[in-house]
């Protein structure tokens, strides 16, 4: 899943929650970068504005897809919606949306069916097995005390990462394993990759940067 970019191979997913940034500036830089470094930088903006940043060429992810299909579900984000405004990836289960075990896997069947691409996150290396036994194509490994604290989970707790890393790899070797909370520079995304993570699910270091463009130069410079 995760293609390699220059010496350290990562990706950096950059959800931008429902922070009051620019959908479209963070989309358009991100690009950009991406362009720029051959370095695999995808963004994920509520669903509303999925279109509007799919049409910037950065690769796009949705939040959240629901367990559902076609039909009388209001309210709910078909898979096939979010893949029709430009989307090919979603996250699943963040810790600001946490799921029923069976929901996670009804979204995971509804991301399969519309062909997306899937992270599944969890709390801790317990849960990331039971997130890689339902077959996500990568689980995303982010302890909630530290989201949104700018302490990089890789040097604050990089035994988590470490374990996480393990217990995916002991239940499904090709699932991939991201990290994420706090991490906001390239140092910490190195880190995280020295830990064995593929790559970096990160929010406000970018989404609350008042300066989105020079923080994603700063994430993606020693990839390069
Ligand atoms: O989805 C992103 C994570 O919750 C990390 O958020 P953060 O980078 O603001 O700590």
């Amino acid at each position: 899943m995760i293609p390699a970019s220059g010496g350290l191979c990562m990706f950096v997913l950059v959800n931008l929650k429902a922070y009051p940034c620019d959908p479209i500036e963070v989309a358009t830089a991100a690009a950009d970068v991406s362009d720029e470094t051959g370095v695999r930088v995808a963004v994920a903006p509520q669903a509303a504005h999925l279109d509007a940043v799919a049409e910037t060429g950065v690769e796009t992810w949705a939040q959240h897809v629901s367990p559902v299909e076609h039909g009388s579900h209001t309210g709910s984000t078909l898979a096939e919606a979010a893949v029709d405004a430009g989307a090919t990836g979603t996250l699943l289960n963040h810790s600001e949306n946490r799921l029923k075990l069976a929901d996670i896997d009804g979204s995971l069947d509804a991301a399969d069916r519309a062909d997306l691409e899937t992270i599944v996150c969890a709390n801790n290396p317990e849960q990331i097995a039971a997130a890689a036994a339902l077959g996500p194509d990568a689980v995303a490994v982010e302890p909630p005390a530290l989201i949104g604290t700018g302490t990089p989970v890789s040097k604050a707790d990089p035994e988590i990462v470490t374990d996480a890393v393990s217990a995916a790899a002991s239940v499904d070797e090709s699932v991939d394993v991201l990290c994420g909370a706090g991490i906001s520079t390239g140092e910490d995304v190195v880190s995280a990759g020295e830990l064995g993570a593929s790559g970096v699910l990160l929010a406000s270091g970018v989404a609350k940067a008042d300066d989105p463009r020079a923080a994603l130069e700063d994430l993606v410079a020693p990839l390069e």
